[in-house]
């Protein structure tokens, strides 16, 4: 291959998602490679793969390979395997399940034993899902912030549901392994404003019962 057609081609980085089941790490990779989020749970049996194209500052292309790794494989053979090479580690969990943080000790572990003999470390992101249910929140903020600290790990809060910071996430990962640095306006322009649904109550409570034969039903039609 000449240098021409080489430098055309696409760097590609490995990235893999790793956490405990149903922290949501096959609703980030949706969210991200296809834009889209299903409500319902299905179990990553295993493995999947996506492929997503993003374009960092330079307009430099790059190709994320993201592996999106079953909550269930922990503990068994293949983990080690699945996580080998990669370049980028998102170490996911979701905010309203404490045990999901706790674990993530556990996962940690798993990946400084994959890379105990390579030479280049991955970059690790702690990513805390879900967080459109701040309302039932059990894990601590500052617990998040100090296992970053601790841990020297990129510190990403964001929600598969709404889309909030879920692209910002991998392009920080993927310019922090190729040591791009982001400005604030890459970084604002890359999370997705969220609105909040407004809800209108009532101001008094005595102007809904002046008419007892109105319904509070309120039906889309
Ligand atoms: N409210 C809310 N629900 C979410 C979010 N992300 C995922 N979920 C829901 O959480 C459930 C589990 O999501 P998955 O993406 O399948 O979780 P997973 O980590 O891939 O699970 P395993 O395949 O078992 O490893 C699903 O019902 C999702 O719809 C989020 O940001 N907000």
């Amino acid at each position: 291959m000449s240098d021409s057609e080489e430098d055309s081609q696409d760097r590609q980085l490995k990235m893999v998602l790793i956490g405990d089941g149903a922290s949501g790490k096959t609703s980030l990779a949706t969210r991200f490679a296809q834009e889209a989020f299903g409500k319902q749970y299905k179990q990553t049996i295993g493995l999947d793969f996506f492929l997503k194209r993003i374009t960092l500052p330079g307009n430099l292309n790059v190709t994320l390979q993201v592996w999106d790794i079953g909550g269930q494989t922990i503990g068994g053979k293949m983990l080690d395997k699945y996580i080998y090479g990669a370049q980028g580690v998102l170490l996911v969990y979701d905010i309203t399940n404490s045990q999901s943080f706790e674990n993530l000790e556990d996962w940690y572990s798993m990946v400084k034993k994959a890379n105990e003999e390579s030479e280049v470390q991955p970059v690790i992101a702690l990513v805390a899902n879900k967080i459109d249910l701040e309302h039932m929140r059990t894990v601590k903020v500052d617990k998040h912030q100090r296992f970053c600290q601790e841990n020297g790990l990129i510190s990403q809060f964001v929600s598969a549901k709404t889309g909030d910071s879920v692209f910002l996430c991998f392009q920080r990962v993927a310019a922090e392994i190729l040591g791009i640095k982001l400005n604030k306006a890459e970084i604002e322009q890359s999370q997705r404003i969220v609105r909040a649904e407004l809800v209108d109550y009532p101001q008094d409570e005595g102007l809904i019962t002046q008419d007892s034969n109105q319904s509070k039903i309120c039906s889309v039609q």
